[in-house]
């Protein structure tokens, strides 16, 4: 019965790229995502612990002595998630909620997932003991009420442009190609927020990634219309940069 539902399926998948040739190509991307995932999920479970320590330190003393980190005031980063693999942001974290709480007009948000519809908000805290909860995936995520009972501001609805943005994902290429776990989240929540600062006349915040070398990938990863490119990438050697906006803000501080 699986079986018979499967060949449905692929009928009607190839039935529809047969009459939709733009469908084709989407459907190739789809698969080439899915397929680039699986690969470097495998990589990064065989990365050792130490290779990973190391790195995580590296990357984190990078961007902990950057100036254009130093510099930043308005910062959306991402809470780490062991059993994800990702990148510890820890050491980052405690540095920007210590500036928060000594510098004025320094603002600090984290994710929150709204559903599965790909929805996400970037929320305002001030310390990672209260204000965190973890969500059904063991991510730490903002409550939606501070301590007194008052809604968390949002990113969406602040009278300040960004100035940062630290991301997690799972791929990377040399050009600024990012590829994410697949929720979609972050490229809906950056195309709202590009919008939002095209149309208040801000200047785009710098998008940053933070990697493991085996995310690093020389091939172009995968991408289509919706994925938003990064401006540059952390590394344990270093930081790579991809746009004329991370020249200017990087390579000159
Ligand atoms: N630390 C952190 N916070 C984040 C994100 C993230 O990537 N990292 N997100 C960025 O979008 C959002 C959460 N979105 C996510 C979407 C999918 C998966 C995911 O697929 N996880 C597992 C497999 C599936 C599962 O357990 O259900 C995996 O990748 O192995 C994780 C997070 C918001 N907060
Ligand atoms: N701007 C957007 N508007 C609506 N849907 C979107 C948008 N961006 C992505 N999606 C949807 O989210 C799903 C996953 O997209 P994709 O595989 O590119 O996510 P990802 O880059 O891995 O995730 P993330 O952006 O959270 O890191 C797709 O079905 C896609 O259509």
């Amino acid at each position: 019965m699986q079986q018979v539902v499967q060949l449905g399926r692929r009928l009607v998948t190839t039935m529809a790229t047969l009459n939709n040739p733009a469908g084709t190509a989407v459907e190739v991307v789809r698969q080439q995502k899915k397929a680039l995932r699986t690969v470097v999920r495998r990589e990064l479970r065989n990365f050792s612990p130490e290779a990973k320590r190391e790195e995580d330190e590296a990357i984190q003393k990078h961007i902990l002595s950057a100036e254009w980190y130093q510099n930043s005031k308005r910062i959306c980063a991402y809470v780490s998630c062991a059993s994800l693999r990702e990148v510890d942001t820890s050491h980052i974290m405690a540095d920007l909620l210590e500036k928060q709480r000594r510098t004025a007009g320094m603002k600090v948000y984290v994710p929150r997932i709204e559903d599965k519809e790909s929805h996400m908000r970037m929320l305002h805290i001030t310390n990672t003991d209260d204000d965190l909860i973890a969500n059904y995936m063991n991510i730490l995520e903002p409550t939606l009420l501070d301590s007194v009972g008052n809604p968390r501001e949002e990113v969406m609805q602040a009278t300040e442009p960004l100035d940062l943005l630290l991301l997690p994902g799972l791929a990377f290429d040399r050009k600024g190609g990012r590829l994410g776990r697949g929720g979609g989240y972050y490229d809906l929540f950056l195309q709202n927020y590009l919008l939002l600062a095209k149309d208040k006349g801000w200047k785009s915040p710098l998008l940053v990634a933070l990697s493991y070398s085996p995310q690093i990938r020389d091939d172009a990863v995968p991408v289509d219309a919706t994925d938003v490119n990064i401006d540059a990438l952390v590394n344990s050697n270093g930081i790579l940069t991809f746009s004329s906006q991370a020249e200017e803000r990087i390579s000159s501080s």
